[in-house]
């Protein structure tokens, strides 16, 4: 684990002590957007237009930030035409690696050892850190982006023309209340196992734990209502949410010590992330191999042993009650 200084590679693990134990994640600093004409985003600049192959995307299967991006190359039909490599769930003293040996796919663009080196590809005196997911363009070789917060966005619409999907899991009359909840769950969830697993004191720890199952109280209170978070379609505010919920009882339970009581504990929650689990395409891009590995065995501040569970032994395949919602 570590982080680029001017192009160079430096091991070093999350910085807490000017902010009280608590972690603060780095703010991504690729901004461009693929659009359907190439004209620009909401931030960035323009030159990006859908094309079918000239985009390729890197993730880690551990990762639910970048697993949200492959869930939307998947339910957009984006498989053939945006290219993928996966990277080691390992991510140890080089950051994130191409070791094929450790379940990467390897660098499909360049053949490189280290995700750094695709980012210094990209700009050889890059500051920051070395986070997946990544898109790619082959054209301008170079990064659109590294948040995948707005690469989902754009795969919900840029490509339709190309694929003919046209589903919208962000739709216009909705987007008010997907943002917000949005908001919510990804300071409270999404990020919030991490401000729990991460923090290096009681406070911030206890501070994290708690904001954390107050949201997903709320969660699971909305979901006793109504099918969906924000109503009876599905969109993009659940797909934030289930990466997440997938690896709670695997991973954040334990390892990041979110444990006042399990994901299959909530009776909503617990068949709420089997619909999602079971919707077609979905568990392809689920790989609980990588999720236990990567965080176990990379974070060697919380797990020195490096040993990884063996459980826990849940069947996310079993049915759900969510059609009686
Ligand atoms: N804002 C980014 C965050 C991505 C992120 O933090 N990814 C983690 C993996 S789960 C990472 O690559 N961390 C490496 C590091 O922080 O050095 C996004 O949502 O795309």
């Amino acid at each position: 684990m570590g982080l680029l200084i001017n192009g160079q590679w430096h091991d070093q693990w999350y910085d807490t002590k000017d902010s009280g134990g608590a972690f603060k994640r780095e703010t991504a600093q690729l901004r461009n957007w693929v659009t359907a004409d190439g004209s620009a985003g909401p931030s960035g600049t323009g030159g990006f237009k859908a094309e079918s192959r000239r985009y390729h995307l890197y993730v880690s299967l551990a990762c639910p930030w970048a697993h949200r991006t492959l869930i939307f190359r998947k339910l957009k039909k984006l498989e053939e035409h945006i290219s993928l490599s996966i990277v080691s769930p390992d991510m140890l003293d080089q950051g994130w690696s191409f070791h094929m040996d450790e379940g990467s796919s390897g660098d499909a663009l360049f053949d490189y050892h280290y995700m750094h080196q695709v980012y210094t590809h990209n700009k050889p005196d890059y500051s920051g850190r070395v986070t997946v997911p990544v898109l790619w363009d082959k054209q301008t070789n170079g990064i659109v982006s590294n948040e995948s917060s707005e690469i989902i966005r754009m795969f919900n619409t840029a490509f339709n023309r190309i694929t003919g999907d046209t589903q919208d899991f962000f739709p216009k009359d909705k987007q008010q209340a997907i943002e917000t909840i949005n908001q919510l769950v990804y300071e409270s969830i999404n990020n919030g196992v991490y401000r729990s697993g991460f923090a290096t004191t009681q406070e911030a720890y206890e501070e994290a734990y708690r904001q954390l199952f107050a949201a997903l109280d709320q969660m699971e209170n909305i979901l006793a209502r109504q099918r969906y978070l924000v109503g009876e379609e599905i969109t993009e505010a659940d797909w934030r949410l289930f990466t997440t919920l997938i690896r709670f009882d695997s991973v954040y339970h334990g390892h990041f010590k979110c444990n006042r009581q399990r994901l299959e504990d909530f009776p909503n929650l617990r068949n709420y992330v089997r619909e999602l689990y079971q919707w077609p395409g979905i568990v392809e891009t689920v790989n609980f191999q990588h999720i236990k590995r990567h965080y176990y065995f990379s974070h060697t501040s919380i797990n020195p042993t490096q040993v990884v569970p063996t459980g826990p032994n849940i069947d996310y395949s079993s049915p759900h009650n969510r059609a009686e919602q």
